[in-house]
């Protein structure tokens, strides 16, 4: 007999739910009751992906049917033993995980069996806590290593699989496009995505295509956690229950429930508070919460998505932020790179950007200026493409006869370069190259005001006699009246 479950009845309505793990814990017992217990108290600590069976015989056909990636196997059946079936499982599902139930006296048979391939024993009689510890590992390990060939699989595949999911991602940069096939790859996974950043790189859009991969159902919650003090924080995510503090009148589910079957996108994380990071990673490590006021653990039911644009490993040697979260959190990292590290994504953006501004505006089509790429090539951008993007939206704002307009950007970049040009001659290919005499005068002009109009400092930095540069000043100065 084999029975699975995975949907729960309320009032006679069945309630879709998430499963979890994403493959199937087998659990073989001949025992009805064993199964029934152990079936209840997984289901109570949020393994519902459960499929269970008391006909060793079963096995086989369950295997080839289901996506089975944890078997739960008892030592001594009837018909057939656990090692036995340990022994098919290896030759046939390699890459299935077994953890072998055994009573107290069979623990010699049970650390035989883990020496011959199963992941571990657990003495049925050891207690509740113990028990789901051991299965809680079996899992993690289980979703890290189908992630790793996943992974291998992606990375050897150039081509994306879901590009539909990155349209919102402007750009052909082959870095950017290793990220997406990385992140395609850990779609399925329900460990968290730590994505790092500078400021304006597109953390959050990263964010909704990850989300979007995942294909869950559920919604993306995004919450802002900088500036949340922990109170606000725990009432935000966790929520409360009635009478939990003056003002709790009703039961508050938080922003972590609203995310069931979706994406929990917590941004700006280099700035939570101490006592608010232990709380994540109690909700990240045991995939449980509780609400303000409430002595009632709740799931989590959400994959939780995080992003900063401060250097998380700084922060943590300075002991603003937790070696364990950091840990805990860059199960799956991705670095989105600053403009300035992918410039060859200008013509893109720029397109994308002139084109939205100019729907947005209610502008007819406008013309790119073919200098303009090259001009932004000097710029370093500060602000990464949240700052491009305001450009252009200020350019097609100006723009007249439909030519893009090129004072926002000139005026960025003459502002960023005002202290840089008289420290550094730039030959610009659009502009014809300076004469040695005009080279000469700047060099001479930018000498006398390093040394601060020192003359034999300045003759020393330009390698010619104090009474040569002397006479090169009284040239120019001839020169320029
Ligand atoms: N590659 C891109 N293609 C199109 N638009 C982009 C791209 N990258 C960023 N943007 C746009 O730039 C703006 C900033 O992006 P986003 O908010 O995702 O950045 P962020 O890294 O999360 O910034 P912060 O760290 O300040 O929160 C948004 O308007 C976003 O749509």
């Amino acid at each position: 007999m084999c029975h699975t479950t995975h949907s729960a009845s309320i009032e006679g309505h069945t309630l879709k739910q998430t499963l979890y793990p994403q493959f199937k814990l087998l659990l073989v017992d001949d025992e009805p009751s064993f199964l029934r217990s152990m079936s209840l108290t997984l289901e109570r600590y949020g393994f519902n992906n459960l499929i269970t069976c008391t006909d060793p015989k079963q096995v086989a056909k369950i295997m080839a049917d289901e996506y089975v990636g944890l078997v739960l196997l008892d030592l001594t059946m009837p018909t057939m033993s656990g090692q036995e079936i340990l022994t098919w499982l290896n030759e046939e599902f390699p890459d299935v995980c077994v953890i072998i139930f055994s009573g107290i006296n069979q623990v010699d048979a049970a650390v035989d069996c883990v020496k011959r391939g199963a992941f571990d024993y657990i003495v049925k009689t050891t207690d509740q806590e113990q028990i789901l510890e051991a299965i809680k590992r079996a899992i993690h390990t289980q979703e890290l290593s189908l992630e790793n060939q996943a992974l291998r699989a992606q990375l050897l595949s150039q081509d994306l699989e879901k590009a539909d999911c990155f349209t919102d991602f402007v750009t052909a940069d082959p870095k950017m496009m290793s990220t997406f096939r990385y992140l395609e790859s850990i779609s399925n996974s329900s460990q968290p995505v730590l994505i790092t950043g500078e400021s304006g790189v597109g953390k959050e859009l990263i964010a909704g295509a990850i989300h979007e991969l995942s294909e869950r159902t559920g919604p993306l919650v995004t919450v802002n956690v900088a500036g949340l003090d922990d109170n606000i924080f725990s009432d935000t995510l966790f929520g409360h229950a009635k009478g939990a503090f003056t003002g709790a009148d009703r039961v508050r589910p938080g922003l972590v429930e609203s995310a069931a079957g979706g994406t929990l996108f917590l941004d700006e994380i280099g700035d939570l508070s101490p006592t608010s990071q232990i709380k994540l990673l109690r909700l990240l490590q045991e995939g449980e919460y509780y609400p303000i006021g409430s002595d009632r653990p709740k799931r989590i039911q959400a994959r939780v998505i995080v992003a900063t644009h401060q250097d998380l490993v700084q922060q943590q040697q300075n002991g603003h932020f937790r070696k364990d979260l950091y840990y805990r959190l860059r199960t799956h990292m991705v670095r989105i790179p600053p403009l300035r590290e992918r410039l060859n994504d200008l013509p893109l953006l720029i397109e994308h950007f002139v084109h939205a501004a100019s729907k947005e505006l209610q502008k007819p089509p406008i013309n790119i200026p073919s200098n303009l790429i090259k001009q932004l090539h000097r710029y370093e951008f500060p602000g990464n493409v949240r700052e491009l993007r305001a450009l252009v939206f200020d350019a097609v704002s100006q723009s007249q006869n439909n030519e893009l307009s090129l004072i926002p950007f000139t005026s960025v970049i003459d502002a960023s370069n005002q202290s840089y040009t008289h420290q550094n001659v730039l030959f610009s290919e659009d502009e014809p190259l300076p004469s040695l005499t005009q080279l000469n005068k700047l060099l001479v002009e930018e000498a006398m005001r390093r040394a601060n109009h020192n003359q034999s400092l300045a003759s020393r930095m330009l390698g010619i006699s104090q009474p040569a540069l002397s006479k090169r000043l009284k040239n120019m100065k001839v020169g320029s009246d």
